[in-house]
């Protein structure tokens, strides 16, 4: 067996995208992504995937000219390496970029973001080639499937008449009425029973209605609400008190650490984040001061399936839940969440996922959710394969794209509609 890398491939697509809002704007019609192949000597092949926005693309091309002659099980290498790499300093911000929603933009984050999908492509290579799942890699899973909730989003029918886009089957949803029939669909078509509504679109007032009309519709079911950090603190305060007999936490109601510590001291509404907590050196303070209770960890910018797991174990030492947070991904992606979040004991929440939104993927055959679970699969690798033709065919989107759509960015999007329309200063409300 030899387990030395001889190819890396990239491949950066464009997948189809509905029109979903958030309180920076609107999703545009397609989304970048990056699919990584590493193949060893033996030609097994290893694949990943991560975001395809061209600050992740400069740092993955010379990145990947990096791992020829290295093996598939060198895997604390790839940091290593990954150290390496040069990132420009306009790419480094401590804004919330837009589109992203998902904190800082640090050097060692935006490295991690790019090393996780080769980290994920290497442990598939791997597992192929040992005969074993990705998950008996991480020690082993504790679980046999794993539990998603449904992602509620306000959305349009479509995207603006002039924008060229695929049709999505979902309908409207800008109202409490369009958000309980969304969650319905979810509920028929995958059998979620937990409901995560994407906030920080309409004044609170509104968004509270709608969590009050899923409340209503759905007894008993876990409700998350997440406006990314758009109220103030004493909005967020109002918005718990009104809600707290229903709500499985609040995510992200205010921006930044100090003022979720102060959101967190007046209520006992957990608070959930994707957004102040994104990387090791934030955990500190943020535990030290209580400000979150649930750490919504994401491989792809944690730095991989590993961090993932020392992030839940630093989690469980200090008493803070632990679950998953998703931004617009493939199948690829969806695999390796669920196998790491296989592998995590204290899982108590249900992780989130964009994938429902996405009709397009690069695998010969789509995941698929029963009772709202993945189950976890048990053949080598991540269990999944690359359907070469559709790679092939969303790339050449892509390479069709005069660069419009290769870096998301939700806010120019909503300006397509609304030519007025900047990212609204924070706090919102
Ligand atoms: O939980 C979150 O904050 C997200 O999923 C961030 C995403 O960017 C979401 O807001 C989106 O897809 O519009
Ligand atoms: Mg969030």
């Amino acid at each position: 067996m030899d387990l030395t890398i001889k190819d890396v491939r990239l491949t950066p697509i464009l997948i189809a995208d509905p029109p979903l809002l958030n309180t920076q704007g609107v999703h545009q019609p397609y989304t970048p992504r990056l699919i990584v192949e590493v193949v060893t000597a033996d030609g097994v092949t290893g694949i990943g995937e991560t975001y395809g926005d061209s600050k992740y693309l400069d740092l993955a091309r010379p990145y990947a000219k990096k791992l020829p002659g290295r093996k598939v099980s060198d895997v604390n290498a790839l940091f290593t390496l990954g150290d390496e790499v040069d990132v420009d300093r306009s790419r480094i911000s401590d804004q919330v970029d837009v589109g992203g929603l998902r904190g800082v933009q640090t050097a060692d984050k935006l490295r991690l973001s790019v090393v996780s999908a080769f980290e994920v492509a290497c442990l598939d290579a791997l597992g192929k080639t040992l005969g074993l799942p990705v998950h008996a890699l991480l020690g082993g899973k504790v679980r046999d499937a794993v539990e998603y909730s449904a992602y509620l989003f306000y959305k349009w029918a479509d995207h603006p008449e002039a924008v060229p886009h695929e049709k999505d089957d979902w309908g409207a949803a800008i109202d409490p009425a369009g958000i309980v029939e969304q969650a319905r669909r979810f509920k028929e078509r995958y059998g979620f029973t937990s409901f995560k509504l994407k906030g920080g679109v309409f004044p609170p007032d509104d968004e509270i209605a709608a969590v009050r009309a899923l409340a209503e519709a759905f007894p008993g079911h876990p409700l998350r609400l997440d406006p990314n950090g758009a109220w103030s603190v004493e909005t967020s305060l109002r918005v718990a008190r009104e809600l707290r007999d229903v709500l499985e936490y609040l995510e992200d109601p205010a921006l930044g650490t100090s003022a979720m510590a102060e959101v967190a001291a007046g209520t006992d509404v957990p608070l959930a984040t994707n957004m102040c907590v994104t990387t090791f050196a934030e955990i500190k303070e943020a535990f030290a001061r209580d400000a979150v209770q649930v750490v919504l960890s994401d491989h792809h910018y944690w730095g991989g399936l590993r961090n993932t797991q020392h992030l839940a174990a630093i989690c469980r030492t200090f008493g803070v839940g632990v679950s998953m947070h998703s931004n617009t991904h493939l199948g690829i992606s969806l695999a390796a969440m669920t196998h790491v979040a296989a592998t995590v004991p204290d899982l108590h929440h249900a992780c989130d996922s964009h994938y429902p939104w996405q009709s397009e993927d690069v695998l010969t055959d789509r995941l698929t959710f029963t009772d709202g679970r993945i189950t976890v699969p048990d053949t080598p690798g991540l269990g999944v394969d690359l359907d070469r033709d559709r790679l092939q065919h969303l790339h050449q989107r892509w390479l069709d794209d005069n660069g419009t759509y290769h870096d998301r960015d939700d806010e120019s999007a909503m300006r397509v509609a609304d030519p007025t329309w900047t990212t609204p200063t924070v706090p919102r409300w």
